[in-house]
């Protein structure tokens, strides 16, 4: 049943799994847990329902980059000034409503290097989160759909490593642009840019077609695929939504160590407050700010800083809110000798209504597809290179997982920096997607409705500027190939020598949004929140499923990560009760 306040909620309603978050992780632990009759789970979600009020957002590919910040759709955080980033307080949107970011996010499907998951596995001392044996839940969470504008994709995937029967919805590119051909051509005339023929193979290295959560004209996410038909098929699921976690609840004792099977939750500040228990499970989903904030209301965090805020510390857990790992991203512009689609749709006005007229006529056209890029590619530095050798050691997983990325914008793409009101673009995002820096999340109070303090230190270290600086060249060199000779006509930013390149970054530099490690698995206590099975260390009833969990930030855009460890994170649950 569907709550949206938790005095509805039936009284003495045993649950045997409290799920908090139903999020991108949350979700699939939802629908997967509930697929045993016998078991009654409760989901509890501070954000609202993802349908109503301006859902277009959240629905329309291409608004995908509109659906935050500053809307109803999401958390509203802002970090701590930014030192790398000229000071400033960086928006760092989080989705509030059923999917959570992955109702919000840009919609990037890529699974990742085989190694990020390896090393998981290693990290954790259990090899079932390595990539041969994880394998099978990524073709479990995948349906690869046609493209919605029914091209041809051959040559653009290999069908054989894609899941074709899982719930969440997949696609190659629904609205081809004039530089498809031209990114293409880059990679049979340049060999720094090789072409890959299918980045979601475990080997992302290359230039690739780039797949999206979109099925059809829609965004597909974990509330439409994964928890709204479980809701609607089954008994033994409940939803309350618009309720926020505001702490776990101590439940007993198991020898000296404290159980929590007990949640309480509340609407706002002063409004009551509403308690439930879990027989089995607690399980936290409640993202990377989500999952720590929890638990250090709880008491479960470093005992001194807890102490500050007035908290009893239950259990001295020192990682709690540590390790706040996070991509830096930095969208740079060139002037195009094109009439791209884009640029006057990001303007408004009257292309975007009648982009509009043409989605709701015909379900087709620029706005039903991912507006963000049509390829995708990630590159290593070279093994000689200075900056690898000026930090010690090569902070990638492994010999398939790069070390930045670039992605090609048919237009003005910027997730900072002001559009300008006329003229043509061409755009490159470059990321850094195997960062060494790491900030912190902590409480500002023990208000469980007042933001904590985020601050992902983005760009901190000399190896993720430099890793910035070297991708920016890359994209230099990448626009000065032949393919793109008559196309590009000029720089929109003057960015020649090291000092304009690193000014330009500490002004438009942001964040990809994808904050992860806050609550990282580690076998060692001291050194991480949760064991190998996720389960909270030194307490009971506890587990943590989300972004939070993962010991690193994988090398590249995480949902598919995520979903494919929700999936083994619902077995690694049932085989728990069995
Ligand atoms: C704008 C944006 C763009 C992005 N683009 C991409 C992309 O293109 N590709 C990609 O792979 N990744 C992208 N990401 C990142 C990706 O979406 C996230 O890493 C992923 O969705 C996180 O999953 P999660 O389950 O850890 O957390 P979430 O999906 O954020 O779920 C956490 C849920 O818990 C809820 N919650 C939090 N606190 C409480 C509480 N106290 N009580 C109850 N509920 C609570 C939240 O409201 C939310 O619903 C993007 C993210 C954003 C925000």
């Amino acid at each position: 049943a569907i709550y949206n306040d938790p005095s509805q909620l039936p009284r003495h309603n045993a649950y045997d799994f409290i799920i908090i978050g139903a999020g991108t992780a949350g979700n699939v632990l939802a629908a997967r847990l509930s697929e045993n009759p016998r078991w009654k789970i409760l989901v509890i979600e501070a954000g609202r329902y993802n349908e109503g009020f301006q859902d277009e957002l959240i629905k329309i590919p291409f608004l995908g980059p509109q659906a935050a910040p500053g809307t109803s759709f999401d958390w509203n955080y802002t970090t701590i000034p930014q030192a790398a980033i000229n000071n400033q307080n960086i928006p760092f949107p989080r989705g509030y409503v059923l999917g959570g970011s992955s109702s919000i996010n840009y919609m990037v499907y890529t699974r990742c290097s085989k190694n990020d998951y390896d090393r998981f596995g290693e990290i954790a001392g259990d090899d079932g989160w390595g990539w041969d044996k994880i394998l099978p839940y990524a073709f479990k969470n995948e349906k690869h759909v046609p493209p919605n504008d029914g091209h041809n994709e051959t040559g653009e995937y290999i069908p054989e490593i894609h899941g074709f029967h899982g719930p969440l919805l997949t696609s190659l590119p629904g609205f081809l642009t004039d530089i498809d051909d031209r990114v293409l051509k880059v990679t049979q005339q340049n060999p720094e840019f090789p072409f890959n023929p299918d980045y979601n193979s475990g080997d992302p290295l290359g230039i690739s077609w780039m797949h999206s959560t979109v099925g059809g004209p829609l965004r597909s996410s974990s509330a439409t695929a994964y928890l709204i038909p479980a809701l609607h098929s089954r008994h033994n699921l409940d939803l309350v939504y618009n309720t926020q976690v505001t702490r776990l609840i101590q439940s007993g004792r198991a020898g000296s160590i404290p159980v929590f099977r007990g949640v309480e939750f509340a609407r706002s500040s002063r409004s009551k407050r509403y308690t439930a228990t879990a027989t089995k499970e607690v399980i936290l989903s409640a993202g990377a700010f989500g999952t720590p904030q929890i638990l250090l209301l709880s008491g479960i965090g470093p005992k001194d800083e807890l102490k500050e805020v007035g908290i009893k510390a239950v259990v001295d857990s020192p990682q709690v809110g540590k390790n706040l790992v996070d991509h830096p991203l930095l969208a740079v512009q060139w002037t195009a000798n094109s009439n791209n689609t884009m640029d006057p749709i990001l303007r408004g006005g009257d292309a975007l209504q009648q982009g509009l007229q043409e989605y709701h006529a015909t379900g087709q056209g620029r706005l039903a597809a991912n507006g963000v890029s049509n390829h995708m590619s990630f590159f290593r530095l070279p093994d000689d290179s200075p900056i690898l050798a000026a930090n010690g050691h090569d902070p990638s997983s492994g010999g398939t997982a790069p070390h930045y990325e670039l992605a090609y914008g048919n237009g003005f793409f910027t997730t900072s920096q002001p559009i300008p009101q006329s003229g043509s673009y061409f755009s490159i995002i470059s990321v850094v997607v195997s960062p060494t820096s790491r900030g912190t999340i902590t409480l500002a109070s023990r208000d469980p409705f007042v933001h904590p303090i985020i601050d992902p230190k983005l760009l901190d270290t000399d190896f993720d500027k430099q890793t910035m600086m070297y991708a920016v060249r890359a994209s230099q060199r990448f626009t000065a190939s032949q393919a793109f000779d008559d196309y590009v006509t000029g720089n929109f930013s003057t960015l020649i020598t090291d000092e304009e390149i690193l000014g330009y970054m500490a002004q438009w530099a942001t964040t990809i949004k994808h904050p992860f490690s806050t609550a990282r698995v580690n076998r060692d206590p001291r050194q991480g929140v949760a064991d190998g099975k996720l389960l909270v260390h030194n307490t009971r009833g506890l587990r943590i499923v989300d972004a939070s969990a993962w010991p690193f930030i994988p090398a590249g855009h995480p949902q598919a990560p995520i979903y494919i460890f929700a999936e083994r994170a619902a077995d690694v649950i049932k085989a728990a009760w069995a």
